[in-house]
């Protein structure tokens, strides 16, 4: 049954139609990208830029995972740390991924030391300065990395490093799931699968498909209360205590690496999370949720931010690289499938950031519902662009700006919670006139795709001209040049030749016939004086 909240929050454009009760009976916060009490959340998490920050305050993020098969997840994971606002990113490899890992990019520093056989003094060096460790994207599941894995989680954990644990991180937990039982600096990073194996594991039986929320919850509990994320169509946190889910819009494209982007982020939010608690710049929301799953949600929110924008651009063609950076190949793969139709339909995209007057009176209800937040004007591309505008909206940018001349630019971003009821659309419609607001939205989505496609296909139309055009001038003015350089080399060429070989030959003919003749002369004058 679809809930008067899912259509509202479908209408404005930030989230898919999903059926209530799809999550279980359990009551928790459930959001699509905005609640703005978890927003103040995550603003207060936020270190501020500043200039007297020195390189490391921000965060020296470490990636345990990268083998011979898998270089791409530990430098997904690394570099999204790192983008998101990392000072500095090291991943720890097995020997062979860490050249390829370097040639992704030099931003990373890279230590081949995970198939070593003391790969656990090898870290020594450099556990003690990390502030938070990535553990598993990459990292395979051979026996001797997998008991170094398990040796340098035992030194992590006597440091006290927050730790979040993924991919192949998640294999050894469920082989050896005391390694993490009641460590609640950690967060486990399950997909589907992996919290399946992890769940059967823990309680002896397959998770409920009926309970998903109270499935989170209770493996966290059995877990001595380490906080959980099952990723998925919904991503479900819980620290066994809270429970938040966030259903943000995202993307359908599932390639790989969105989970590696995903643990990379949150390692370095669980950095900023347990910085907050020390410094106490956390807010009331913080003290509920805790340090790791605010962490846990603002990596959520941020990987489906990054989403949705990367498949804006590049639809079916999109990769995780592209969530990363932008490619041209990814485009034009865009282009040729919008233009045979076989894009997803523009109009399931049409929801962007609207901006408008007097929404900024909307505060979140007694039962947590929400209706609007900030945001500020941030266009641009995939991930980087999502960070930027994540620290826009939050208000952690230097460059926010709220008020533009004497108005105040606000964006409607939620108004999903379990249950909207009808006054409240009432409010909304009244508030804002929520048909302009709608005609405003269709208008300019539409207004955006035709513009956005029109200047695509005239500039591969051009460029198409341009290029056919100059190919053509340039093969003929070569060829004309081609013709004439050549005709003058050989008629020159030839001359030089006839004129030398014609010297030669009459040179040498000539000095034969008048030897010859006058030999002949000669003798027969000198046979004639002597007779
Ligand atoms: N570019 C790179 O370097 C990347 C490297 N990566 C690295 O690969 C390593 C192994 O990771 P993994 O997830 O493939 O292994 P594992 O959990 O054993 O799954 C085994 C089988 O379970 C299924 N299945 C998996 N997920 C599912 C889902 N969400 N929903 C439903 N089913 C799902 C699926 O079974 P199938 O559908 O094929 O029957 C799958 O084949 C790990 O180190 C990771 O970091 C990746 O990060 C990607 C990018
Ligand atoms: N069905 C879905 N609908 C919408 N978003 C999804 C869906 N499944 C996954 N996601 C998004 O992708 C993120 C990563 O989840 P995924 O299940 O792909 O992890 P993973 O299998 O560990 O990834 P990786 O390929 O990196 O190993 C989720 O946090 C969520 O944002």
């Amino acid at each position: 049954m679809f809930t008067v909240a899912n259509v509202i929050a479908f209408l404005v454009g930030r989230r898919r139609l999903v059926p209530s009760g799809h999550l279980g009976s359990s009551r928790f916060v459930q959001t699509t990208l905005i609640n703005s009490g978890l927003v103040e959340m995550v603003k207060s998490i936020i270190p501020p830029l500043t200039y007297t920050s020195h390189k490391g305050d921000a965060g020296r993020i470490g990636v345990i995972g990268g083998s011979q098969d898998y270089t791409g997840a530990p430098y997904f994971a690394a570099i999204s740390s790192l983008k998101l606002g990392a000072d500095l990113s090291h991943v720890f490899c097995a020997k062979d991924a860490a050249s390829v890992i370097k040639s992704y990019s030099p931003e990373l520093i890279v230590h081949p030391v995970l198939d070593h056989p003391d790969a656990g003094s090898e870290v020594d060096e450099w556990l003690p300065r990390l502030h938070a460790i990535v553990l598993g994207p990459g990292l395979g599941r051979n026996d001797k990395i997998i008991s170094n894995a398990k040796v340098i989680i035992d030194k992590i954990k006597k440091l006290g490093i927050p730790i979040v644990i993924d991919a192949d991180g998640l294999y050894l937990v469920t082989e050896y799931p005391e390694i993490i039982k009641d460590y609640t600096k950690a967060i486990l990073t399950p997909n589907v699968v992996e919290f399946s194996r992890l769940y059967q594991k823990m309680l002896g039986r397959k998770p409920s498909e009926d309970e998903p929320v109270n499935n989170v919850k209770r493996l966290s509990q059995q877990l001595g209360y380490v906080t959980i994320v099952q990723k998925g169509e919904n991503d479900i946190i819980s620290n066994g205590t809270q429970v938040l889910v966030c259903c943000g819009e995202g993307s359908p494209r599932r390639c790989g690496g969105q989970g590696d982007l995903l643990s990379g982020a949150m390692g370095t939010f669980i950095y900023w999370a347990h910085m907050a608690v020390e410094k106490k710049t956390y807010n009331q929301s913080f003290e509920i949720y805790g340090p790791t799953v605010c962490a846990a949600y603002a990596a959520c929110l941020l990987t489906r931010e990054c989403n949705r924008r990367a498949f804006h651009k590049h639809q079916r063609s999109t990769t995780t690289s592209d969530m990363a950076n932008s490619h041209d190949l990814g485009s034009s793969v865009k282009f040729i499938h919008a233009w045979l139709g076989t894009s997803v339909s523009v109009l399931e995209n049409w929801q962007q950031e609207i901006s408008f007057d007097n929404m900024s009176d909307i505060h979140p209800t007694e039962d947590g519902r929400t209706g609007c937040s900030l945001a500020n004007e941030a266009k641009s591309h995939d991930l980087g662009s999502s960070v930027k505008f994540i620290h826009a909206w939050l208000g952690t940018s230097m460059s926010m700006s709220l008020k533009i001349g004497n108005k105040r630019f606000h964006l409607i971003t939620c108004l999903t919670y379990t249950q909207l009821k009808m006054e409240d659309l009432g409010v909304l419609l009244q508030m804002s006139s929520g048909l302009d607001l709608l005609a405003h939205i269709v208008t300019s989505e539409l207004a955006h795709i035709v513009t956005s496609e029109l200047a695509h296909i005239v500039t591969s139309e051009l460029s198409h001209i341009v290029t056919s055009e100059l190919s053509h001038i340039v093969t003929s003015e070569l060829a004309h040049i081609v013709t004439s350089e050549l005709s003058h080399i050989v008629t020159s060429e030839l001359s030089h030749i006839v004129t030398s070989e014609l010297s030669h030959f009459l040179t040498s003919e000539l000095s034969h016939i008048v030897t010859s003749e006058l030999s002949h002369i000669v003798t027969s004058e000198l046979s004639h004086i002597v007779t």
